[in-house]
């Protein structure tokens, strides 16, 4: 595991942007799960707004960690914020974008997408691989959806599971262990100081850590990047 520790927000933007960069240069196709929430957005305006021309846009193929089960268009979907922050600002071809539909039956579209994942995502090991999946975290730990009240979906059988927000109760689609462990690379993006308790938990594997899903991110590769700003990581030794 690395962790890259940044002065503040920005700078964590603009490091990740330059990394992605460097990641997706010489694929033909290259497959990236994004993340909802906080530090995303600025990751994704930063990415559009000053590293676009860096980027072949023809190659990246754009997937979803998670969504919430509401219409594109409603201020909780990750796939709208996606739209406003990167996808509306870059040249990418519009059959490169593969969204979980939040508007249709959750499990449903649970079982559509891990389909669809297994038809367009190279394999490794027998299972769909990301060649990046970034994640962000939550202030009680979760990453992608799943929730530490619901910590068992983590190790499911199949590609994706419906889970229940634990306090909105709000439905969401999320990608499980075995694809996010299976991905080439995976990267989380992490900020804020409301996040340091947990980052430091997770990081310096304190007692009890198992319970947050964000410490059962361990790709089989071994390619893991936590991208912090100072603020994330001030508790860490
Ligand atoms: O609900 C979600 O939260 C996490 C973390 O978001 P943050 O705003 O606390 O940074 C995010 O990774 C996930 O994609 C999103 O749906």
């Amino acid at each position: 595991m690395e962790v890259k520790v940044y002065q503040n927000k920005t700078k964590v933007a603009e490091e990740f942007s330059k990394y992605l960069i460097e990641k997706s240069a010489d694929e033909k196709a290259f497959h990236i799960a994004l993340s909802g929430g906080s530090t995303p957005k600025i990751v994704f305006d930063v990415l559009a707004e000053e590293f676009a021309g860096d980027v072949n846009w023809r190659n990246i193929h754009l997937y979803w960690g998670d969504e919430r089960c509401v219409a594109p268009d409603d201020a909780e979907s990750n796939y709208k914020m996606t739209v406003e922050h990167l996808i509306s600002k870059v040249d990418i071809p519009e059959e490169n974008i593969h969204r979980i539909k939040g508007e249709a039956d959750p499990k449903l579209e649970a079982k559509r997408y891990g389909e669809l994942l297994e038809k367009e995502l190279p394999k490794e090991l027998g299972l769909p691989q990301f060649d990046l999946v970034i994640l962000g975290m939550g202030d009680d730990g979760h990453t992608a959806s799943i929730f530490p009240h619901e910590i068992e979906l983590w190790v499911s059988p199949d590609n994706c599971e419906v889970a229940i927000h634990p306090e909105s109760g709000q439905r969401r689609v999320s990608l499980t262990g075995r694809i996010i462990n299976n991905a080439k690379t995976v990267a989380f993006l992490v900020t804020g100081e409301t996040k340091a308790e947990k980052v430091k938990i997770i990081i310096d594997r304190e007692e009890g850590y198992l319970i947050y899903p964000a410490s059962h991110v361990a790709p089989k590769t071994k390619d893991l990047v936590w991208f912090l700003d100072a603020a994330a990581a001030k508790l860490l030794t």
